[in-house]
């Protein structure tokens, strides 16, 4: 990775560094520092003294993480944001934009270090007052946001992912966790009684626990409408968006706009309502028969969406992707039983893995297979799907989201869940 500051040449990678480039030596590739001296290399910073040769100071990065929430909660800060006539520049799962265009296509939930640099660089150029991101646990872990100062740091929840990666979920939560060891403006879910953090500059958002920004009710009957308390004082916001675990996403996004700019509380709530959702995020793809997409792909991911339709018979189209957490199948399958009236397993992304081993990992969580259909073709799996549902139903089709592509091995072949539904739906 490569980025020019002030004509001057920076370069994560030995191969790319020479005597008129900079080697930023970081975690990721220390054992290369050698080679990059053999190519000639003569000028070499760490990753923490990067923030000294490009000046930030013009724009205020906000960092997500957790769990699940990140790319819900980043878009509705960016919405909001932008309507009360911030420049705004939003990088996370869903690619990188600035003011309301996409820059750049899906790469990494968050980018390399040089990466991060490039695009807060590119945001500055375009005169925006702040930089929202995404920051993945892998980021946390490779040190990629190493040198970024945040205007202010924010929690979702912290449950399980990525344990093909992290190993233990202790070792996730301690990475998750280290996010919030230092002095940072920071916003909690005090709700989540996981989450560790330094209570130094600590701001809090919650539905149960006394918090700073602490909602008192909440009702769903036409649209999600909250009512919270600020330091006494009661303000409301409503929101086409469906489920608990959004009210936790739109209340954080509200208090991380207020911590961050100050603007009173209802101008913030009123702008609020501009923010239509994510694609593949709860998204209501039909409306008759009830047919949404959503991008659940961990245990409390599904848990969260498969809690929102009490009234409904669920028909839950599922997978889980290949080359990743295993140990999280028999707890996606267990959850679908708990909730679903129909379940039809299928395929997500199997990468390289064997579609039918997942499967059969997924279904070793589900003691009842009554219910239970097993269609490895996703098209054919949401195509069955379609074709039993009635009035009482909602079929919910989960883990992809707006992903445009399945990963087979490598190859990346074009597949939208929606574009599958809306060809089933009269
Ligand atoms: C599993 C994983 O995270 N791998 C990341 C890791 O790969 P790696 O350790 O093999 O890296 P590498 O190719 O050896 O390079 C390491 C460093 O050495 C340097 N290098 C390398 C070779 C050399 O000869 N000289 C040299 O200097 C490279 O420029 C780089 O800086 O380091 C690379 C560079 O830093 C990352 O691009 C790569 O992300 C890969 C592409 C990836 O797919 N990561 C996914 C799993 C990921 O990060 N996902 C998260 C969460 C997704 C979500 O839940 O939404 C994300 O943030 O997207
Ligand atoms: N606050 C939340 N708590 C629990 N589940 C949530 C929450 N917000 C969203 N979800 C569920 O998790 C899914 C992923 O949401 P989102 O894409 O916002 O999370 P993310 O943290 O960006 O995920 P990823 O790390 O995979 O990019 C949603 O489709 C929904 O099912
Ligand atoms: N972008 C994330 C989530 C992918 C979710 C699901 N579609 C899968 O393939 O596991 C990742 O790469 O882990
Ligand atoms: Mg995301």
């Amino acid at each position: 990775m490569q980025l020019i500051i002030n004509n001057k040449v920076y370069t994560d990678n030995s191969n790319e560094a020479d005597e008129n480039s900079v080697f930023v030596v970081s975690k990721q590739n220390e054992k290369f520092k050698d080679s990059a001296i053999a190519n000639g290399c003569k000028e070499i910073i760490t990753a923490n003294e990067l923030k000294n040769h490009l000046d930030m100071s013009s724009i205020k990065v906000i960092g997500i993480t957790g769990t699940n929430g990140k790319t819900t909660t980043a878009a509705a800060i960016y919405s909001i944001l932008l309507d009360l006539g911030y420049k705004v520049a939003l990088q996370g799962t869903r690619g990188f934009f600035i003011n309301d265009e996409r820059v750049e296509d899906y790469s990494l939930t968050t980018p390399v270090q040089l990466g991060n640099f490039a695009h807060i660089q590119q945001a500055i150029n375009n005169a925006c007052d702040f930089f929202v991101m995404e920051v993945s646990s892998h980021a946390i872990e490779q040190k990629r946001i190493e040198g970024l100062e945040f205007a202010l740091k924010i929690h979702t929840n912290i449950t399980r992912d990525h344990l093909d990666y992290h190993k233990t979920i202790d070792e996730y939560i301690r990475v998750k966790n280290s996010f919030f060891e230092d002095d940072s403006k920071k916003l909690i879910n005090k709700d989540d009684n996981v989450v560790k953090y330094n209570s130094t500059n600590g701001f809090a958002y919650s539905l149960d626990e006394p918090s700073t920004y602490k909602v008192t009710a909440y009702s769903f009957k036409n649209g999600t409408h909250v009512m919270f308390s600020h330091f006494g004082k009661m303000h409301s916001f409503s929101s086409n968006m469906m489920g608990i675990f959004n009210v936790y996403n739109l209340m954080a996004a509200v208090a991380a706009v207020h911590i961050t700019t100050q603007k009173p509380l209802d101008e913030i709530c009123e702008a609020l309502e501009g923010f239509a959702g994510v694609s593949g995020r709860m998204e209501t793809v039909s409306i008759n028969p009830l047919v949404i997409v959503d991008f659940a792909h961990t245990p409390d991911g599904m848990k969260e969406v498969l809690q929102s339709f009490p009234e409904k018979e669920i028909i839950c189209v599922f997978g889980a992707g290949g080359d990743r957490d295993k140990l999280k199948r028999p707890l996606m399958g267990q959850i679908a039983a708990m909730y679903s009236k129909y379940i039809i397993v299928t395929s997500d992304n199997p990468r390289f893995e064997d579609p039918d081993l997942i499967i059969q990992d997924i279904l070793a969580g589900i003691k009842n297979h009554a219910n239970v259909q097993i269609e490895i073709n996703r098209k054919e799996a949401i195509k069955k799907a379609i074709a039993m549902a009635n009035e009482n139903s909602v079929i919910l089709v989960l883990g992809k989201g707006d992903e445009a592509t399945q990963i087979i091995y490598d190859k990346k072949f074009p597949f939208s869940d929606k574009e599958e539904i809306l060809k089933h739906i009269k």
